[in-house]
C-alpha cells in the first residue's frame, strides 16, 4: 500500500512521543512478539544515540495477560477481567521493551484523571521530565487497574497526545498496523486512498476515520485523529505510520516519513501562550518587585522567590496566577509551582533557601518561564 505514499521530510524534533498499539506487539489472540517491536526499538535506540529524547506509550498489556492464561483467559467483553489481564500483562510488556532498549526503561502508569488533576499533572510532568533528564526510556501505559472508562475506550492514542503536551514534545509518532490515514476505512472501502499530509483536522477529515479493524486493537483511526487534534492544539504535529514495515520505521531514523503528517495548528509556544493568556480567571495574584517585573516583561525569565513581595488569594500548586508589579499592574500570567501559603513564606528569600523554609522543594522557580506568558513587551506590544 505504501507505494502510493510519497516519502516526505519528518518535521525536526528533539523530543518525541512514540505510540505503539497492541496490534504491533501481539498478533490477534496471540502473545507478545518482538517481530515489529524490534525495528521500532531500533528507531528509538538510534534516536537516543543522536541525543534525542523519547517517551514510549505502549499498549499490549491486555493481550500479553491473555496470552499468559491461554485457554483459561476470561471472555473478551468482561471489563473487570480485562483489568485483571492488563495487570497481568504490564510486566511482560515492559520486559519486552527492556529486552530491546539500549537504555533502561521506566514504567509509568497513568490515567486521564491523573492528568486532569493539576497537582498530579505537575507531579507526572516532573517525573517524566526527570526520567528524560536521566536519559532512560519512559514506557507509559494506562493504569487499567483504576481506569475503567479509559480501558473501555482503549485510548492510548489520546493518552499519547496528552503525554506529548505534558513533556513538551515536538512530535507525536503513532505507529499502527496501517501505513497511513486513508480517505475511508480501507478494510471496508477498496477505493480508499492514502493521505500524505493533513493541513487541518476539519470535520471532513475526521469523518474519514472508522473504528478498529482487529481483535486486539481498540481505538481505531478515530482515536488517532482525536489524538492528532489534541496534539495540534498544543502546537505538536503528528505522524501516522505503518509500524509493520521495517523500511518505513528505519527511514524515520533518517528523518524521512512514509505515512501521514498532520500539521500542528500553531507553534508550541503560540499554543501555550494563547492558553495562558486566555485561560479562565487566575486563582490568585503574586506581587513582585521592580527588578522581577522588568525581567518577566521580557518574557524569558522565570519568577524566583527573591523577587516576590507577596501573594493574594488561596491558589493551589499548579494554579494559574497573575503577576503584578508594585503599582498593581499585571505584567505576566503563569502556572505557579507553589501554593499561596508557600509563596508567602518564600517571598524575598533566595532559591537555595526553599528547602530550609518549607522542608521540601518543587524547584527553584516559583513560576517556570515555560509556564509563563508576559502580558506586554518592554515596548508595550502584546505578545
Ligand atoms: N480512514 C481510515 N484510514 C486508515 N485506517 C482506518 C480508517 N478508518 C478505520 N481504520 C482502521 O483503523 C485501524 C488502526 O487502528 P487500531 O486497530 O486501533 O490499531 P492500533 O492497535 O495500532 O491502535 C486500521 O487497521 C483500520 O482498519
Ligand atoms: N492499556 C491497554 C491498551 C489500550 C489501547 O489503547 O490499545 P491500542 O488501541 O492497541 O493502542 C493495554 O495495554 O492492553
Amino acid at each position: 500500500m505504501s507505494a502510493h505514499l510519497p516519502e516526505q521530510a519528518l518535521p525536526g524534533w528533539r523530543c518525541a512521543v512514540v505510540k505503539v498499539g497492541s496490534n504491533l506487539l501481539a498478533a490477534d489472540g496471540g502473545g507478545l512478539t518482538d517481530r515489529y517491536a524490534l525495528a521500532l526499538a531500533g528507531f528509538i535506540n538510534a534516536s537516543h544515540a543522536a541525543g534525542r529524547k523519547v517517551v514510549l506509550v505502549s499498549s499490549g498489556a491486555v493481550a500479553a495477560g491473555r496470552a499468559l492464561l491461554r485457554e483459561h483467559a476470561p471472555a473478551a467483553g468482561d471489563l473487570a477481567a480485562r483489568q485483571a489481564l492488563a495487570a497481568l500483562g504490564q510486566a511482560p510488556m515492559i520486559a519486552l521493551w527492556q529486552s530491546l532498549s539500549a537504555r533502561p526503561v521506566a514504567q509509568v502508569l497513568l490515567t486521564h484523571d491523573d492528568l486532569r488533576n493539576r497537582r498530579r499533572y505537575l507531579n507526572a510532568r516532573s517525573t517524566l521530565r526527570g526520567l528524560l533528564a536521566l536519559d532512560v526510556l519512559p514506557v507509559v501505559n494506562e493504569n487499567d487497574t483504576v481506569a475503567v472508562d479509559e480501558l473501555k475506550l482503549g485510548d492510548n492514542d489520546n493518552l499519547a497526545a496528552i503525554v506529548a503536551a505534558l513533556v513538551d514534545a515536538d512530535l507525536l509518532l503513532i505507529a499502527s498496523d496501517i501505513d497511513a490515514l486513508y480517505s475511508a476505512d480501507p478494510r471496508r472501502d477498496p477505493q480508499a486512498a492514502p493521505i500524505a499530509r493533513v493541513g487541518a483536522l476539519t470535520p471532513e477529515v475526521l469523518a474519514m476515520a472508522g473504528g478498529s479493524g482487529s481483535v486486539v486493537g481498540t481505538g481505531g483511526m478515530r482515536t488517532k485523529l482525536e489524538a492528532a487534534s489534541k496534539a495540534a492544539a498544543a502546537g505538536i504535529p503528528t505522524v501516522l505510520f505503518g509500524g509493520r514495515d521495517a523500511v518505513t520505521v528505519e527511514a524515520l531514523g533518517r528523518d524521512r516519513l512514509r505515512g501521514t503528517l498532520i500539521d500542528a495548528a500553531a507553534t508550541r509556544m503560540q499554543a501555550r501562550k494563547y492558553w495562558l493568556r486566555h485561560a479562565p480567571a487566575a486563582a490568585g495574584c503574586i506581587s513582585v518587585d521592580a527588578g522581577a517585573a522588568h525581567a518577566l516583561a521580557g518574557g524569558r525569565a522565570s519568577l524566583l522567590p527573591g523577587g516576590i513581595a507577596g501573594a493574594r488569594g488561596e491558589f493551589q500548586r499548579g494554579d494559574l496566577v497573575e503577576i503584578v508589579d508594585a503599582g498593581g499592574k499585571a505584567v505576566a500570567r503563569g502556572l505557579c509551582q507553589y501554593a499561596a501559603g508557600e509563596v508567602r513564606r518564600l517571598a524575598g528569600r533566595h532559591s537555595r533557601d526553599i528547602e530550609a523554609v518549607l522542608g521540601y522543594s518543587y524547584g527553584s522557580e516559583v513560576v517556570h518561564r515555560d509556564d509563563l506568558v508576559a502580558l506586554e513587551t518592554a515596548g508595550g506590544m502584546t505578545v
